[in-house]
């Protein structure tokens, strides 16, 4: 292996053996033949082929179960291929998912012995990094309790102290990071962040966009145990939407188009370069888009009161349809509702929504003074939001909702939950954290620290 090369995996291929009884384990065992096999194979990785140079950050996303673990485990030595080979170059530190690493019967400071024992540190070592390592995961005194003990947060705080504190060469870390709480995610990425910077090798399976676009310099999608496509994360993210929003009767036919983009998003060509949906405008590289596969799966639409919401729909503010939006620019969220009977003292409502359903902010069109008296039967209103987008990277949701008084004060006539969603790209330059964006201006001033007379 090339000395500047920290992993080489080729032609790699992993097979696993699905029994339909639990039985037929057993047959295989006692009766295995040419002619009868007691299984069904499943192809969970097929014929991967890349290699990781020294000091990359390489991230690895993919829809569920499409083989991430897999290929990390065989990186690691902890699962065999199939065919081909995965070669490491260099002491391998790795954070797969829980369970992996740890004997559940000894204490935590057992299993750091062991653990750091494995990764190759001698007795002085360990000793030297024990503090630190029990300083970090910062759990008290459970470090002299069996691991068996500890919540899904404490093993996971142990695993990583123990990870990210014996200098590795090549850091794997598996989306464990998300079982612990906030602050303890900070804490291992400012660590991920300086291990990298000290010259080590990471590799990183994560399903949040936002994540890789900022840790990794290069990124590679899976799919059904397929390598799709590798490129710059914002690249490869974008493909990875693509697929993960694409409707069923879809999928096959995007995977074959992301397939046949090939290796895409060269830095110095931006990251759609030469691989452009043809359907779609021609575009700069940080212009907003219209995803056409951007659709949410979760919409409900209560029951008309003599109104109904259509075409619920964002645009720039010079009217053409987005839905992958720039952070910090201007959209308008616009709709159309149409009376299908006269109705009084009418408003019109939108919502923003995270992922998980945190209301994060919306309007209505007017307050309840300045309501439209009468809107007649028949008539149509054209509904406009102009909003700046002060959002961190990742997806949103829209609601829609028409409000009137129906005799007992206001009730919604017409609603839409989740009617539309859209994206916020990913921006290496944002320096805002959490989900909302307060335009926070940051200035830091270096103070010299005085030094103390005679010293
Ligand atoms: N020991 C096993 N026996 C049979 N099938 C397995 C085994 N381990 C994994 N698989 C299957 O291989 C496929 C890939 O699994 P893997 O865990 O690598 O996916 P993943 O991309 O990491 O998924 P996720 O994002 O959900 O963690 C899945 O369909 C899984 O069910």
């Amino acid at each position: 292996m090339c000395s500047d090369v920290a992993i080489t995996v080729r032609n790699l291929s992993k097979v696993f053996p699905i029994y339909d009884k639990p039985h037929h384990r057993f047959l295989q065992m006692v009766m295995p033949g040419p002619k009868q096999r007691w299984y069904r194979e499943f192809h969970a990785l097929k014929d991967i082929n890349f290699d990781v140079r020294r000091g990359e950050t390489v991230g690895i996303v993919g829809r569920n179960g499409s083989g991430k673990s897999t290929l990390l485990q065989i990186i690691c030595g902890t699962l065999a291929p199939t065919r081909g080979d995965a070669k490491v170059n260099g002491r391998i530190a790795a954070l797969l998912e829980l369970g992996t690493g740890f004997n559940p019967e000894f204490t935590g400071r057992e299993n750091v012995i062991l653990n750091a024992t494995v990764l190759g540190l001698d007795k002085s070592e360990i000793d030297a990094r024990f503090d630190a390592i029990a300083a970090f995961a910062d759990i008290g005194e459970f470090i002299d309790q069996p691991v068996k003990n500890y919540s899904s947060g404490m093993y996971v705080r142990l695993a990583f102290a123990v990870a990210i504190n014996v200098d590795p060469d090549i850091l794997i870390v598996d989306e464990a990071l998300s079982v612990g709480d906030e602050a303890f995610q900070r804490k291992c990425f400012a660590r991920i962040n300086a291990i990298r910077d000290n010259g080590a090798t990471v590799l990183f399976v994560s399903h949040s966009a936002g994540t890789v676009v900022e840790l990794c310099d290069r990124a590679i999608l899976l799919d059904r145990g397929e390598q799709l496509v590798e490129g710059t994360p914002k690249y490869v993210v974008s493909r990875y939407h693509k697929l993960l929003y694409a409707p069923e009767s879809r999928a096959r036919e995007i995977r074959e188009q992301i397939r046949a983009e090939g290796c895409g998003g060269e830095p110095v060509l931006g990251e759609d370069a030469g691989t452009r949906d043809e359907s779609l405008p021609a575009r700069t590289v940080d212009d907003e888009y219209f995803d056409p596969y951007l659709v949410p799966k979760s919409t409900i639409q209560y029951v008309s009161k003599g109104a109904t919401i259509h075409d619920a729909m964002l645009t720039t503010l010079a009217g053409r349809r987005v839905n992958v939006l720039h952070a910090g620019r201007e959209y308008v969220y616009s709709y159309r509702a149409d009376f299908a009977r006269s109705l009084c003292r009418v408003r019109f409502g939108m919502l923003i929504k995270s992922i998980t359903g945190l209301e994060l902010g919306g309007a209505i069109s007017a307050t309840p003074n300045e309501a439209i008296e009468v809107v007649d039967a028949g008539c149509s209103a054209r509904v406009r939001f102009r909003f700046r987008c002060l959002l961190a990277p990742g997806v949103y949701f829209l609601n829609a909702g028409v409000v009137a008084d129906l005799g007992e004060g206001d009730d919604f006539v017409d609603r839409h939950i989740d009617v539309a969603m859209f994206r916020v790209m990913p921006d290496s330059s944002r320096l805002a954290t959490a989900l909302v964006d307060f335009d926070v201006k940051p200035s830091v001033d270096l103070l010299r620290r005085v030094q103390a007379a005679g010293t």
